[in-house]
């Protein structure tokens, strides 16, 4: 893969973050490289926004470093940033470039020509002036997206993207990141979804603190998995045309179950 031996674009060393004075989160050391796709696994309160918000600036480390070397754009859940209001996939992609400019100075003509070009790079040109809200999720992901280019974010931040897409936009969406990636860009895509992180460069796992960070093939062992789930995961066993899978039990299922 091309630009891994640069610089890397973040690095933490025994990163802790919190709310208060306690961290949340603790010994998080791991580095995303240009190029590369990083799936962030956990469990419900695992950590995995804490730690995109300490990435974006909105929460100060309580402990350890964190280095960033490009700037990072967030493509939060869809549901949280539905808006109500009537705002087009245009005004969302412009907000890319609004952001950080006085609030007086309405874009101008180059950004909204930027916005457009955003939008047309995550195949949405046709729909620049339909409102954010009708969209489906996989197109407001991707109008997201536009905006995290509009700001030129090398690093790009994905907190649960797929959750609620058709496989359609999930292949979608995989192909975006997996070009975003290809042109340099480094993507931090937080997943509940284990086989689907099998496929990124590197896994980073949390449960409050960093289980694991590695190649998916060698990081994904069942002690790793068991550690960052709580215990609460199952081998089911293999049926017809398909190997062994596991399966997550959701919270609380797996104390009531025997
Ligand atoms: N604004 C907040 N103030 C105080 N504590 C918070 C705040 N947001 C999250 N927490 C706590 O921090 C811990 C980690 O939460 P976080 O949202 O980072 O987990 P997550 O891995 O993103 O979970 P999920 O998969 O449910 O989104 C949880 O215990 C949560 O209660």
């Amino acid at each position: 893969m091309s630009g891994l031996a640069s610089a890397p674009l973040v690095r933490t060393d025994a990163l802790a973050v919190g709310y208060g004075a306690a961290p949340v989160l603790s010994d998080v050391s791991f580095d995303l490289r240009a190029g590369e796709r990083i799936g962030v696994l956990g469990p419900n309160g695992g950590g995995k926004t804490t730690l995109f918000r300490a990435l974006l600036g909105e929460l100060k480390p309580l402990g350890g470093a964190l280095d960033l070397a490009a700037r990072c754009g967030t493509v939060p859940q869809t549901e949280r940033s539905r808006l109500d209001f009537p705002v087009s996939a245009l005004d969302v992609a412009l907000m890319g470039a609004i952001a950080g400019r006085p609030w007086w100075k309405h874009p101008g003509r180059a950004e909204r020509r930027a916005a457009r070009e955003a939008l047309a790079r995550v195949g949405l040109a046709e729909l620049a002036d339909r409102s954010f809200g009708e969209l489906s999720g996989g197109q407001r992901q991707r109008v997201l997206v536009a905006r995290a280019l509009v700001q030129d974010a090398r690093i790009v931040l994905l907190d649960e993207p797929f959750t609620g897409l058709d496989a359609v936009s999930i292949r979608r969406l995989e192909d975006l990141l997996d070009e975003l990636a290809g042109e340099g860009r480094g993507v931090l895509i937080a997943t509940h979804d284990v086989e689907q992180a099998r496929a990124w460069d590197r896994v980073l796992c949390l449960n409050r603190r960093q289980v694991a960070f590695g190649p998916p093939a060698e990081t994904l062992s069942l002690d790793v998995l068991a550690a960052t789930y709580g215990g609460s995961i199952v081998t089911l066993p293999a049926v017809a045309g398909e190997g062994e899978r596991l399966a997550l039990l959701p919270p609380h299922h797996h104390d009531h179950e025997h």
